[in-house]
């Protein structure tokens, strides 16, 4: 049997760092988006091992991939002597700031859950995708949630009620880890008012909302690379009515209220940039087809 899901990408609306933890990692305030643009995992037995198979070749195939790190998870904890093959066609860009690897992370959890009859409940399945990645719990949740902890401390929020996105990723490889480790805490001079940007949320005014986000990462992927200030820049001309860096980057993505504008962004670009998508925010999560 072979089963089929749907995991998507997120962005994040707003991310304040507030500490570091003695673990290194640090303690955030993010608001966190599930948008409809997704990888297709399909999770089939096989007798033994873990197999991963992608033709994305920025997709590891070994046990560095989070995927296969997931079902090891799963059989060490659960014991379970069977194999597993984990198919991933990858539509979300990697290494991006959108979650990707940690989407198919959840996806196979969720998956395994349902093919080994495991009777996990969805928060104990995101408790344990929490060994896996910080962003791993929401990519489970799915929809739209504040953030706080690692950002495993998740809140279901209101979202964006389909809302009309445009990614942009410009060809550069950003690391998250280099990312934070290279943010300055004390020298913040911009943080988003997170119970603003909620407030609007609620009253689903996303005009205020564009105006006022604030990722604090920004300034640290940004003054690496030029590419992000442009593409804002651009996406602003092209009539968004906001727009910011999701994650660690480098993905820019901007909001609009307006499909012709947004494909007319879209098209010009795409001419610059190839990985450039138009897609709606999104309600759920993971999906088993
Ligand atoms: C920045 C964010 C915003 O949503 O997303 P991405 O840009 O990765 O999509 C997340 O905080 C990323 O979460 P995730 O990518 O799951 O992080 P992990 O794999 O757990 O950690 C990668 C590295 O990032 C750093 N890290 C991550 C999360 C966090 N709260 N503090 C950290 O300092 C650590 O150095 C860690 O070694
Ligand atoms: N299933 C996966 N999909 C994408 N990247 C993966 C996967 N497993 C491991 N990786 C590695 O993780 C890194 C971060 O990828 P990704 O999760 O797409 O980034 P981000 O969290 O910034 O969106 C990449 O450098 C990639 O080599």
């Amino acid at each position: 049997m072979v089963l089929k899901l749907k995991c998507r990408a997120k962005i994040n609306l707003a991310i304040d760092v507030l500490g570091k933890r003695e673990d290194n990692y640090h303690l955030v305030e993010m608001i966190m988006q599930t948008i409809d643009l997704y990888d297709c995992v399909s999770i089939e037995e096989i007798n033994s091992g873990i197999v991963i198979e992608s033709e994305n070749p920025d997709v590891p195939l070994d046990s560095k991939n989070i995927a296969y790190k997931a079902a090891k998870l799963i059989k060490d904890k659960f014991n379970i002597d069977k194999g597993i093959k984990i198919k991933i066609e990858k539509n979300i860009p990697v290494a991006a700031g959108l979650a990707g690897g940690s989407a198919n992370a959840g996806a196979v959890l969720v998956g395994l859950n349902e093919l080994w009859d495991l009777k996990l409940g969805k928060y104990e399945i995101m408790d344990m995708g929490l060994n896996l990645g910080a962003d791993v719990p929401f990519c489970i949740m799915g929809g739209a949630a504040l953030a706080c902890g690692i950002g495993e401390k998740l809140t279901r929020i209101n979202g964006l009620d389909n809302v009309y996105i445009l990614i942009c990723k410009p060809d550069i490889f950003v690391s998250t880890a280099w990312v934070y480790n290279n943010l300055d805490i004390s020298k913040l001079n911009k943080r988003p008012n997170i119970k603003f940007l909620l407030n609007c949320l609620d009253k689903k005014d996303i005009y205020n909302l564009s105006n006022n986000m604030v990722n604090v990462l920004e300034s640290v992927t940004e003054s690496n690379y030029p590419q992000i200030k442009d593409i804002k820049k651009k996406m602003i001309e092209y009539k968004a009515l906001g727009s910011m860096m999701s994650g660690s980057g480098p993905t820019v993505f901007g909001i609009f209220d307006d499909f012709d504008c947004a494909k007319h962004a879209k098209e010009n670009l795409e001419k610059l940039y190839k990985q450039t998508y138009l897609v709606k925010t999104y309600k759920g999560g993971i999906e088993v087809e």
